[in-house]
């Protein structure tokens, strides 16, 4: 057998996933907590989306998750625009059996043009409660730093009559698990747009982060993270174009060397 061989003959099935937070949005841009207020992008949250758009645009995408809010939604079709394969992503309507028929493509021809995008409350944001529409800073000097950091970044602290970042996990994850989960080991490549803490979860989940880790990991606005889903394994790429951008994924000295570790896994298998 000719070297390689065995690899041509059984290629391991493999799958692509995307992450992007959505690009800045109007609230992000006057510092306010945000949580479920559907507020839309800034231009340079625009521009961060298009920008992701082009970083993200030779790899093979079948299905779109976005939130219920509209900044995932602009984000993930703006991105879309610089897509090189062309094809137009259509929301999926079926919350209901008219909303199918109504919505439905009859032409196979078109449909295979097009990308299924599909939306789920699952992903928005964690509900921020009573923080939401207050400027993080004037709230940091309000009620204590480091009681509004523990709002922001602790595992399990809830924000007044909000979601804690456990909460958010249990229904992004969830919803991770049951619906994404087997389109990537059906083999579809997928691109997921959500917000800085229902991908959070959703990280410490693929990156086995703990509670104590996750306090650290910052997302910023607009970047793609890319993983290889394989046998059941999330291997982390890092963001397409510019892996070693440290806005990527944000991180404190524990999770350094837990990219670390990643990266030499990655190494390594390039080098086999
Ligand atoms: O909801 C918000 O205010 C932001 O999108 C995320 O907020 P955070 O930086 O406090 O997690």
């Amino acid at each position: 057998m000719i070297r390689g061989e065995q690899y041509a003959l059984f290629p391991a099935a493999e799958s692509y996933l995307i992450l992007i937070r959505h690009g800045e949005s109007m609230w992000n841009e006057k510092n306010l907590f945000t949580g479920c207020v559907d507020v839309p992008l800034t231009s340079k949250g625009v521009e961060e989306a298009i920008e992701a758009g082009k970083r993200i645009r030779h790899l093979p995408i079948d299905v779109v998750y976005i939130s219920a809010l509209i900044r995932s939604q602009m984000t993930a079709m703006l991105a879309l625009t610089e897509h090189h394969c062309k094809k137009v992503p259509i929301i999926v309507h079926d919350e209901t059996e008219q909303a199918k028929v109504w919505s439905q493509i009859y032409s196979e021809g078109t449909e295979m043009q097009s990308v299924p995008v599909i939306k789920a409350w699952q992903l928005n944001e964690r509900m921020y409660g009573e923080l939401q529409g207050f400027n993080k800073l004037e709230t940091a000097e309000r009620c204590g730093q480091e009681q509004v950091y523990k709002w922001r970044r602790s595992y399990d602290a809830r924000p007044p009559n909000g979601e804690s970042l456990e909460m958010c996990l249990r229904r992004a994850v969830t919803y991770f698990k049951e619906q994404i989960e087997p389109q990537l080991s059906s083999g579809k490549n997928v691109m997921v747009v959500a917000h800085a803490n229902s991908l959070r979860s959703i990280l410490m989940y693929l990156d086995k982060l703990t509670a104590e880790e996750v306090i650290h990991l910052e997302l910023s606005t607009g970047v793609p993270m890319l993983y290889i889903y394989r046998e059941n394994q999330f291997i982390r790429r890092g963001s397409p174009l510019a892996s070693m951008e440290n806005g990527v994924y944000a991180y404190t000295e524990n999770l350094a060397t837990y990219k670390q570790n990643l990266l030499d896994e990655v190494l390594d298998e390039v080098s086999l």
